[in-house]
């Protein structure tokens, strides 16, 4: 039913292609080995992207619902015109697709319906559709780590976003990149956050550099000076939740990057900023408020399971458009991937099982 998305934008690629292991750093005692395992096969790659792009429809029910499901229900009813155009409206309204990115799919769809005669279900979905993967193709931007090393990645955002859990998540990914990490337990207020990361260090085998407590721009300081000496091509540094209204707290931060660029004047190389997908439009001030602090040039957005929000993409894309590099939907490992803007748009239209493959 979704050929046209195929055309619209070349095949998605859930998964960046593996490169050989890594050597090992000899300089990096603390750093586990990184995998040996062979060049994955083609068909070993192939089911991985099934699996991830299951684990997205299955992620992205809610929103599915919300807004796939407002469609159906409303054309198990009646014929195309004016009305269900409305209610559409509020549908898209209600999954938080901001009013900008709506009135925007509107007008789209009524010129559609009139120059093309949209008549059925199928044909207005494919056309909100189209609608949809135009406004987020612009953020499908995916992070490409340059040769500074160490490529330094600073992640903000407000408490209990999923800082911590995605560093972890984002560590395995680089590393299956065949990239060295080392992590940076920038959040020294919160003892929990620095075991979090522990934690996930010594699952991934990643060293990570933390303190008791103290200054967390001292932390990151450290953990740049040890990633030289060992060789690491990748520093992540978490920094504690605050939230944009925390005036002091957000000098803080900014602290922690004035701090990076004198460690490293390049740096950092990467600002990410962390949301919540349940927080739906307050998305857009907390990406312009850690934006003006800290110059945000990256978004992983989490939690898109369990919300039935998911649109709030389609708000980001229209009002803040800021390259979405990551999306997590759940808190195993692997649930944090490159954000693909055709993946996406399928896995809100297509249920859990079903392709159009
Ligand atoms: N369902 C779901 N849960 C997630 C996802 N990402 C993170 N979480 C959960 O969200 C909770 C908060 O995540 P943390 O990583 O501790 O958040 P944080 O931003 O570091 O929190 P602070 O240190 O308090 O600022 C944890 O229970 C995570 O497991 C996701 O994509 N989906």
């Amino acid at each position: 039913m979704f050929g046209f998305l195929k055309k619209a934008l070349k095949p998605g690629d859930a998964s960046a292609p593996v490169p050989d292991a890594a050597a090992e750093s000899p300089a990096a005692p603390l750093q586990a080995p990184v995998s040996t395992a062979a060049a994955p096969s083609p068909v070993r790659e192939q089911e991985k992207k099934r699996s991830w792009m299951d684990r997205l429809r299955s992620g992205l029910s809610r929103t599915r619902e919300q807004i796939g499901g407002g469609l159906s229900s409303l054309f198990s009813r009646r014929k195309i015109d004016e009305e269900l155009l409305e209610e559409l409206e509020a549908t898209l309204l209600m999954a938080d697709c901001g009013v900008d990115a709506t009135q925007h799919l509107l007008k789209e769809l009524r010129l559609r319906w009139k120059r093309d005669k949209l008549e059925t279900a199928d044909q207005l979905q494919g056309a909100l559709a189209e609608g949809l993967l135009s406004i987020l193709a612009p953020l499908e931007k995916p992070l490409e780590i340059s040769a500074h090393k160490p490529y330094i990645i600073m992640i903000a955002g407000v408490n209990g976003s999923g800082k911590t859990t995605s560093i972890g998540k984002l560590a395995k990914h680089f590393q299956s990149q065949g990239k060295s990490v080392l992590l940076a337990a920038g959040d020294t207020f919160r003892a929990a956050a620095r075991e979090q990361l522990m934690t996930w260090g010594e699952r991934n085998g990643v060293a990570v550099i933390a303190q008791e407590s103290g200054d967390p721009a001292a932390v990151v300081f450290d953990a740049i000076s040890a990633a030289r000496a060992r060789n690491i091509d990748i520093v992540l540094a978490d920094t504690a939740g605050r939230l944009p209204t925390q005036l002091h707290l957000m000098e803080e931060i900014a602290k922690v990057r004035r701090v990076i660029q004198k460690a490293e004047p390049s740096g950092p190389h990467e600002v990410l900023l962390v949301l919540d997908a349940n927080i739906g439009q307050n998305a857009l001030q907390q990406v312009k408020a850690f934006d003006a602090s800290i110059g945000v040039t990256g978004l992983v957005l989490t939690k898109l399971d369990g919300t039935a929000k998911g649109g709030v993409v389609a708000a980001i894309a229209r009002q803040c458009p800021k390259p979405l590099r990551f999306i997590g939907i759940g808190e195993q490992i692997d649930d944090l991937q490159v954000f693909r803007a055709r993946e996406f748009v399928d896995a809100l239209f297509v249920p859990v099982g079903k392709s159009d493959e």
